[in-house]
C-alpha cells in the first residue's frame, strides 16, 4: 500500500458498517451476509494489508425495526414493499457512513441487500458532493416507483439518488446526490425495459457484459473512469452487488442471473479503482449465505470468500 490517497487520512482506516438488512427485497438470509463476511476474518485480512480498521459490531437496526413492528404489514405503498423500514435504515446508514467519510476514513459496508445504497452513496456524497459513482451488478437497479414490477427496494436504490420518479415522503430526508454523469455502470445483463428507457432518456453510461466481451475488462474500466472521472482528481465510490459476478463464480445471491463476471473479471475491476487511488467508499452487497439452500455449504463459503477477496482488491491486495 504505497500510494497515498489524497483523499484519506493518515493512518489510513477502513470503517466497517455491517448491515444486517434484508428489507428492499424478499429472501431471507441476506441479512446474515455481513456477518458471514466478518466471520471469515475479513477484518485481519485487511488489516494485513496495512489498513487500521475499525469495526464494533454490526448495525444494529432492532430499534427501528421494533418501532416500526406494528405498522410491518401495512408497510406497503401502492406496489412499493417496506418502504418506511428501508428509509429508515438507509438514513441510518447514510448518518454514518457520512461520518465516517467526513473523518477521512473509508466506509466499508456488508449488506445485506442493495437498497442500502441509498444510505452509503448519500452519505459518501456529503463528505464528497463531487465523487462519481461506479456501479458493478448484473441489474441497473435503476427502477422508479412507477415502474418497478417486483416492488423490491432493492431494485430501485439509483432513481432515488437521482432524485428521478415519484418521490416518496418518508424519503424526504434523501437528498438527489447524484447527476446522470457521474454514475457509470459495470456488468449489466438483466434489465427491465422500463430501466432501459430511464437508462437512454437520462443518458447513463452502462457497459453491459456485451462491451466486456467486446473490449474485454481492462477496456471497459479505463472507459468507464474516462466517462465518470476523465481526469482521474474525483473520489470514488465503488458499489458492487456481487451478482455482477457469474453464479457459477458467486452462487450464494438473492438475483443470479447466468453469463455473468468472471473471478478475474470482477477483481480486476476492484484492483483498477484501487490503483486510482482515489477510492473514498465501498460497498459489498447481497452475499446472502441462505441461498442456494441450506445443504450447499460449498456455494456459501465461496461467495463469502469471493465478498472478502473483493474488498481486499478493492484495499491493495496485488497478484505479486
Ligand atoms: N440489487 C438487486 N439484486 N436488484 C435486483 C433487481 C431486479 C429487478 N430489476 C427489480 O426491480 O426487482
Ligand atoms: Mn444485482
Ligand atoms: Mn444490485
Amino acid at each position: 500500500m504505497e500510494t497515498k490517497s489524497p483523499f484519506l487520512s493518515e493512518p489510513k482506516t477502513v470503517s466497517i458498517v455491517g448491515c444486517p438488512f434484508r428489507g428492499g427485497q424478499s429472501r431471507a438470509g441476506v441479512d446474515e451476509g455481513p456477518i458471514y463476511l466478518v466471520k471469515a476474518g475479513l477484518v485481519q485480512q485487511i488489516e494485513e494489508l496495512g489498513w487500521k480498521v475499525n469495526f464494533n459490531g454490526h448495525h444494529q437496526f432492532e430499534g427501528i425495526e421494533q418501532e416500526l413492528a406494528p405498522i410491518r404489514d401495512a408497510d406497503v405503498l401502492g406496489t412499493v414493499k417496506n418502504p418506511k423500514l428501508v428509509s429508515r435504515v438507509c438514513e441510518a446508514v447514510a448518518k454514518t457512513v457520512g461520518d465516517h467519510a467526513r473523518k477521512g476514513e473509508l466506509p466499508l459496508t456488508l449488506g445485506g441487500d442493495h437498497s442500502l445504497a441509498m444510505g452509503t452513496v448519500s452519505g459518501v456524497f456529503s463528505a464528497y458532493p463531487d465523487a462519481c459513482l461506479i456501479w458493478c451488478d448484473a441489474h441497473a437497479d435503476i427502477n422508479t416507483v412507477e415502474s418497478t414490477d417486483s416492488g423490491n427496494l432493492h431494485g430501485m436504490p439509483v432513481s432515488f439518488l437521482l432524485g428521478i420518479g415519484e418521490k416518496l415522503p418518508m424519503f424526504e430526508w434523501l437528498k438527489p446526490v447524484l447527476t446522470p454523469e457521474r454514475i457509470v455502470y459495470i456488468g449489466l445483463r438483466d434489465v427491465d425495459k422500463a430501466e432501459k428507457k430511464i437508462l437512454k432518456d437520462n443518458g447513463i453510461k452502462a457497459f453491459s457484459m456485451h462491451e466486456v466481451d467486446k473490449y474485454g475488462i481492462g477496456k471497459v474500466v479505463e472507459m468507464a473512469l474516462d466517462h465518470v472521472n476523465p481526469k482521474r482528481t474525483l473520489p470514488i465510490h465503488l458499489s458492487f452487488d456481487v451478482d455482477a459476478l457469474d453464479p457459477t463464480v458467486a452462487p450464494s445471491t438473492g438475483t443470479p442471473v447466468r453469463g455473468g463476471l468472471s473471478f478475474r473479471e470482477g477483481h480486476y475491476i476492484c484492483e483498477a479503482i484501487c490503483e486510482t487511488g482515489l477510492l473514498v467508499g465501498l460497498d459489498i452487497m447481497e452475499v446472502n449465505p441462505a441461498l442456494p439452500n441450506m445443504d450447499d455449504k460449498m456455494s456459501v463459503k465461496q461467495t463469502v470468500a469471493i465478498g472478502c477477496s473483493l474488498t481486499r482488491a478493492s484495499l491493495g491486495e496485488t497478484l505479486l
